[in-house]
């Protein structure tokens, strides 16, 4: 199993630099930055990233082909490859249509535009022109990995036939058995075997000595998750609609304290991976019997990043 980790650059980059550095220094093989316009730029926290770090592999996790274009990616990509010598890796999604209403960005046909965006920018990373004409001056040192953030059945088929990897938002077992019947079945499609994509568990995690502590730093993660699931994953997971109105409700408002309260066991072991190193390590052990490949430690990590950090470190990542 491999471990990646994934930060929000919604604090200082100095502060991010040295978590990661950190992640790297406890055994993390991937960091994963997202990308939303509203926090700090992912391509300028990566460049901090990749000169406080020389191991870890780093990219966007994830990315999206409708705030800049296949080609302007692609060359940010050629760059942190070259500033981070050869660590590179892109997560690429098809953003969420909150964000581009705001942004006044049509969004339209996201696998359609998914497909072609990975498409070109293979192209122009072996140096080809496009149709339109683009072409880049500059080449990766190395095949840089193009994963896909996903969850909708079409995406997630998707990620099988083009993709060298597959972030899914989850943590549950269910998730995955649901999942990755769809990755393998587009991979076959392709005439790929399912060993080529990483399939990653990209979840929400929360490790404390503590188990109550650890739960108490994922139920506020998980009360958003749980409000913006579609009604087939609350489904799934047997979680109990009425609260998750009241969640909702409560998190329009700004009532924390509600939103928070209202979170169950059930939501807890539905959307996040949280508990003692040894209560997470065996939930992870289900994770990978489900075809899982890589766990990404998402926020909160824990009560306390750094000391997570390390617990996951010595006692999660070399079980
Ligand atoms: C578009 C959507 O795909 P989805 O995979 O479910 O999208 C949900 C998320 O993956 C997507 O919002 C991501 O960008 C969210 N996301 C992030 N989004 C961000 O904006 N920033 C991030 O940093 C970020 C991180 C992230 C990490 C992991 C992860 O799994 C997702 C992450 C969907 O609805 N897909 C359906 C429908 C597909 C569809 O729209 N089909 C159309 C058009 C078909 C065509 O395009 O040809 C149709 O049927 O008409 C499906 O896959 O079946």
């Amino acid at each position: 199993m491999k471990f990646g980790i994934e930060f929000v650059p919604n604090e200082p980059i100095t502060k991010l630099s040295y978590y990661v550095k950190l992640a790297e220094d406890n055994g993390f093989e991937y960091c994963w930055i997202t990308d939303h316009y509203n926090n700090r730029n992912v391509y300028m926290a990566l460049t901090a990233i990749a000169a406080a770090t020389n191991k870890i592999k780093i990219g966007p996790g994830v990315t999206n082909p409708y705030v800049r274009s296949p080609a302007v990616t692609a060359s940010a990509m050629i760059t942190l490859d070259e500033v981070s010598t050869g660590r590179a890796v892109l997560g690429i999604g098809p953003g969420d249509k909150a964000t581009f209403d705001a942004l006044g960005i049509e969004w339209t046909k996201p696998v359609s535009t998914i497909k072609k965006a990975i498409a070109d920018m293979k192209a122009l990373m072996d140096g080809e022109r496009l149709e339109e004409g683009a072409v880049l001056a500059i080449k990766p040192s190395t095949k840089i990995p193009i994963y896909m953030g996903a969850q909708g059945p079409k995406m997630l088929e998707t990620a099988g036939m083009i993709s060298d990897g597959v972030l899914i938002n989850a943590s549950n077992p269910k998730d995955f058995e649901a999942a990755v019947p769809l990755i393998r079945k587009g991979a076959e499609a392709a005439g790929r075997s399912m060993d080529e994509v990483d399939v990653a568990a990209y979840a929400c995690m929360s490790v404390d000595k503590n188990a109550d502590k650890a739960k108490g730093a994922a139920s506020p993660v998980v009360a958003f998750i749980a409000a913006g699931s579609p009604p087939m994953v609350l489904e799934r997971h047997g979680i109990d609609q009425e609260k998750v109105a009241t969640i909702s409700a409560a998190l329009k408002k700004g009532d924390f304290g509600t939103a928070f309260g209202t979170v169950d066991d059930t939501m807890l072991e539905a959307f996040s991976l949280y508990g003692t190193p040894d209560e997470v390590v065996e939930k992870i052990a289900a994770l990978g019997k489900m075809g899982v490949t890589q766990i990404v430690a998402g926020s909160p990590i824990g009560p306390n990043k750094d000391t997570s950090i390390k617990l996951i470190g010595k006692k999660v990542v070399p079980a």
